[in-house]
């Protein structure tokens, strides 16, 4: 079978998420890196961007774009949605608000110098008074080892590479979120995923200068 095909820049970005996903599901996956203006204006021109916008999926015959379609779509397609609808709509509820969370951080490489400061103490306060404690509260009041159900999700998938994300900016972020503390070492070490936290995965670096100088000039923004 021929293994799904992720279109980006050479980044976390918007395709990161979908990376995790698709690693924690134990599937591999074909990326192709748009590095130039010419690459994306090809692909706009074939008529492969519904919007003219990546991330971009090729997988089962479908040419998808738009992130939380696409994260949709590979949830369900393995099994990590929930077993109804009331478990499916707690998942959607969790996987936002942590792509909210992440959103903001993949923006801030893009903010001018003199405001990155601010911006990324910002995303820590938000993430430590607005996402974290919620999530603390979940694992708290739900008392299993996972999000929703008694069951592996993208709602865990997600969460995972959202403290991995902030505690990057501030590795102290999850003192006083002890079920967190051991919602991330549980996760973890799920193998899957301890594969893709491992050097050589499919996992993107920090955005750093270089790669927001190199969207900016493909996206000319
Ligand atoms: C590390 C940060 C990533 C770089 C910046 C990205 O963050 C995004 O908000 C913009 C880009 S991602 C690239 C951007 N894609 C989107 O904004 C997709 C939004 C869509 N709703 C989705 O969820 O997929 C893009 O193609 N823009 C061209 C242009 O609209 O003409």
């Amino acid at each position: 079978t021929t293994k799904p095909k992720l279109c980006y820049f050479r980044g976390r970005g918007r395709m990161e998420s979908i990376r995790w996903l698709l690693a924690a599901a134990g599937v591999e996956f074909e990326e192709e890196f748009i590095e130039t203006t010419e690459q994306y204006e090809k692909l706009q021109k074939d008529g492969r961007l519904l919007f003219g916008q990546v991330p971009m999926v090729e997988i089962d015959g479908m040419v998808l774009t738009q992130t939380r379609a696409i994260l949709s779509y590979l949830a369900a397609k393995y099994d990590l949605y929930g077993k109804d609808l009331k478990e499916t709509v707690r998942i959607n509820m969790y996987a936002d608000g942590t792509l909210d969370l992440m959103m903001m951080t993949a923006l801030a490489a893009f903010k001018p110098p003199e405001e990155k400061e601010e911006n990324l103490t910002l995303i820590v306060k938000k993430a430590k008074t607005r996402y974290f404690p919620a999530f603390e509260k979940i694992l708290n009041d739900h008392g299993e080892d996972f999000l929703v159900g008694n069951k592996f999700s993208w709602a865990d998938i997600q969460l995972l590479e959202a403290i991995l994300m902030v505690e990057e900016l501030d590795a102290s972020v999850l003192s006083d979120f002890p079920l967190l503390k051991a919602f991330k070492a549980r996760i973890s070490n799920i193998p899957t995923i301890k594969k893709f936290l491992q050097p050589g995965s499919p996992r993107k670096p920090p955005p750093d200068s270089h790669y927001v100088e190199v969207v900016r000039g493909i996206l000319q923004f």
